[in-house]
């Protein structure tokens, strides 16, 4: 929470008070079940505080502090006393940031076709525009208030503006378009926006994508929920004794660190790595923009099949340019010298594709996208779910061919029937079938469900499979798509496999089953190669000791670490 310009202490910002109960807004009658109870915690925050939210109830006191549940009884001073006391609306004095949805709820931030095309009218808007016009909209909203009625804080100062920018990097980045700002950028300038407005309390959702427990320095306290435990208190306290005390039973997982010591997953099968066939492989790649920006000079890198490789690289260092560069996305991979991928692809063959590569532009793209599975958030905002009827198993059989649309009877199969001489193609619907029910029992919710709350008493696993199935994507949580669209990444075992902030976005449940598929050494082939993509070490699935290998960017150049 930011800094509150109120002065008055000793009246909280939120209050809940103990014994309450939290009911979904629409939840009958007092017999329904809570969403949360406060039991004999009296949870208040004042300004000044940075209140984490954990725990897998956490999205509930969320949904509470945005006015979307009921409190009962209704707190005395309301959920927010001391807006309540200066007779002001709580809601216009709060900013909510989502980063749960990804780039897309950026709105204006973001626009996956767009970026890497020519850009359109109103595309070319940069930050400093935006920035300015927000400032311009504050202005107005002050004129039409007096200093005396507390409905506008002021305009941010302009040291303040300034310091602000800086703090966050985004001064360098003012004459950029919107458009162009990669994912971290994006996030940064979403935070600054907000504060922008001057709001008492900012509530950031997953500002983070991390997978879990790196709680950052300024969090002084945390409130945790999950199912019928509700904590709040300082920072301390919560590391000393609640976690010893509640994770006691061995659910430890969520806050020990990284992925232990997970041996699957390990290249095999070659003597030395040399011998393994490329999958990519680039020499002096070059990627400019306006003439100008050099945003990757010279960068030669060489994947092989087996290979596992970590990303590496600051906001805006080029991993999204880099990869799009990879699955043919970028207008600039066309005019590479040296770009080559694999040309065909053949899931039931050993070795998967044709080893000899070929230049990006004597791939026809379709063929391009069958061998690649990518899952990342541009793919995760641009994915049509709302295709009429699309259901999950729809989704995940478009990883085949690394396409959107389902295509009638075989899915993706345009590509292969072009690939396969006839009487191989049953062969390979098999395969496919057989596949896509392979990592809907591995990652469905079979692997991550609640079984009490979503599975009747005796249903079968394979009952809550195929229901899981059938349900429409767009019925589906925000975190279960994002599983769903890593179970199309998989479902191809393409040679190459993109794996870009895999976790953002997903539940507890749902990373701990993902962590543990990655382990089984189930998830992928010795023939294919893996780039994960992320700023976090401990969320990479494999070690050194396992073969990993990290590729750093910065400053334009690529190096291998
Ligand atoms: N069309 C464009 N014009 C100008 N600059 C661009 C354009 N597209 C991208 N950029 C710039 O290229 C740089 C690299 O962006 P990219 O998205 O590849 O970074 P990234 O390493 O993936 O970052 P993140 O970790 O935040 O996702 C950024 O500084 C971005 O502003």
């Amino acid at each position: 929470m930011f800094p509150s310009r109120v002065v008055r202490q000793s009246i909280p910002l939120i209050h809940i008070p103990r014994n309450s109960a939290v009911y979904a807004l629409g939840a009958a009658n007092k017999r329904s079940k809570p969403l949360f109870e406060t039991g004999s915690v009296d949870w208040s925050v004042d300004a000044k505080d940075s209140w984490a939210l954990v725990g897998r109830g956490k999205g509930h006191i969320f949904q509470t502090l945005l006015g979307h549940t009921r409190v009962s009884p209704t707190p005395p001073d309301s959920l927010y006393p001391k807006f309540k006391s200066l007779d002001q609306d709580a809601f216009s004095r709060l900013k909510f940031v989502s980063f749960r949805h990804s780039a897309s709820s950026a709105g204006e931030f973001y626009d996956y076709t767009a970026r890497y095309g020519a850009m359109r009218d109103g595309d070319d808007k940069t930050l400093g525009e935006r920035f300015d016009e927000i400032l311009q909209e504050e202005r107005v909203h002050m004129s039409e208030h007096t200093p005396e009625d507390g409905q506008h804080p002021g305009l941010i100062e302009e040291r303040e503006y300034r310091e602000l920018l800086e703090s966050l990097g985004l001064t360098p980045l003012l004459t950029v378009p919107l458009i162009a700002l990669s994912n971290g950028q994006t996030r940064r300038a979403r935070i600054a926006r907000a504060i922008l407005r001057r709001p008492d309390i900012i509530l950031l959702d997953e500002p983070l994508s991390i997978l879990k427990d790196v709680t950052p320095a300024f969090v002084s306290h945390i409130a945790f929920l999950e199912k019928d435990t509700f904590w709040a208190g300082p920072r301390d306290e919560f590391f000393g004794d609640f976690v010893k005390r509640h994770f006691k039973e061995g659910n430890t997982e969520v806050w020990a660190n990284g992925f232990g010591t997970g041996s699957a997953g390990t290249p095999k099968g070659w003597k030395t790595r040399e011998d393994a066939p490329l999958v990519v492989d680039l020499q002096g790649v070059n990627v400019v923009y306006q003439g100008k920006r050099k945003i990757l000079d010279q960068i030669s890198w060489q994947i092989r099949q087996g290979d596992r490789w970590h990303l590496k690289g600051q906001n805006g260092s080029g991993k999204t340019t880099l990869l799009s560069l990879i699955t043919g996305d970028h207008p600039q991979s066309y005019v590479q010298k040296h770009l080559l991928l694999p040309p065909t692809f053949s899931p039931t063959s050993p070795q998967g594709f044709t080893p000899t590569l070929a230049h990006r532009k004597r791939i026809p793209t379709p063929v391009l996208k069958s061998s690649i599975g990518v899952l990342s958030p541009e793919l995760f905002d641009a994915f049509p779910r709302r295709e009429p009827g699309m259901s999950v198993w729809d989704a995940v059989q478009t990883g085949f061919g690394g396409v959107f649309v389902p295509a009638g009877e075989g899915v993706g199969m345009a590509s292969v029937d072009d690939i396969f001489e006839d009487g191989k193609r049953d062969e390979v619907r098999e395969w496919r079938v057989k596949r896509c029910w392979e990592v809907l029992e591995a990652l469905g919710p079979n692997s991550w469900a609640d079984k009490q709350v979503s599975q009747t008493p005796g249903e079968g696993a394979s009952e809550a499979t195929e229901a899981f199935a059938a349900r429409p994507i767009t019925s589906l949580t925000q975190g279960e798509q994002r599983v769903v669209l890593l179970m199309r990444a998989l479902v191809g075992r393409a040679p190459l496999v993109i794996l870009d902030e895999v976790w953002s976005g997903m539940e507890e449940g749902m990373i701990n089953a993902v962590k543990a598929y990655f382990k089984s050494g189930r998830a992928f082939g010795d023939h294919q190669a893996v780039v994960v993509v992320t700023h976090w070490e401990e969320e990479v699935p494999w070690t050194r000791e396992e073969g990993l290998q990290s590729f750093r960017l910065e400053k334009g150049y690529g190096k291998t670490e």
